[in-house]
């Protein structure tokens, strides 16, 4: 199956000049979900997982989904004031603007192996800041994957070192 087929180009959104992955006709088709699940435990092989970070919002769907397959903990990273217990917090541009994501400070444990899950690799300032926040508590990135990378935007120099992988390129 060509996952490709699933993922909608929208010029211009959400600001002039980007051009948007629309990943919700992947998500209404339950094959194409099957199948890129299947694609994404693949990419992680038979490597241990202990938690499994998924990055708020778009990242959610399939690291639960992983973290499910690979009976692991979901550990969500999530945008400013939205986690109730204690947090630690680290600041990142987007292609689109700037941000801060969050993660609760006891949601990992030292030595924990980690998958870190997003849908897209865009400059990969979430991504980096994203590690940034599970070394900090002492996790260890396993691997970082994603739904698809947009390569032309080099995502992958920021977070070089780590085992970087996607289902699908642009
Ligand atoms: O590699 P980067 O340039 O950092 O961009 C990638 C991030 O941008 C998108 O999230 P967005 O902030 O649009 O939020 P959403 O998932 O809630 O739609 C996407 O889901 C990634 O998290
Ligand atoms: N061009 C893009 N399309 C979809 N999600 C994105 N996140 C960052 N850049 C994006």
């Amino acid at each position: 199956m060509d996952l490709s087929n699933y993922i909608r180009t929208i010029n211009d959104f959400p600001k002039p000049g980007i051009v948007f992955k629309d990943i919700t006709p992947l998500l209404n088709s339950p094959e194409a979900t099957s199948a890129c699940l299947e694609q994404l435990l693949e990419l992680l092989g038979d490597r241990k997982i202990d938690k499994v970070v998924g990055i708020e919002s778009r990242g959610f769907f399939f690291a639960t989904l992983l973290a499910h397959k690979l009976q692991a903990g979901f550990i969500p990273i999530r945008k400013p004031g939205k986690l109730p217990h204690k947090i630690i917090r680290r600041s990142y541009a987007l292609e689109y603007g700037d941000d801060h994501i969050e993660m609760h400070e006891d949601a990992i444990e030292k030595g924990d192996l980690i998958l870190l899950h997003d849908d897209v690799l865009a400059t990969g300032g979430t991504a980096k800041a994203a590690c940034e926040l599970i070394e900090h508590l002492g996790g260890v990135i396993v691997q970082c994957n994603f739904l698809m990378e947009l390569e032309f935007l080099n995502g992958r120099d920021k977070i070089a070192g780590y085992d970087v992988q996607s289902v699908l390129k642009f």
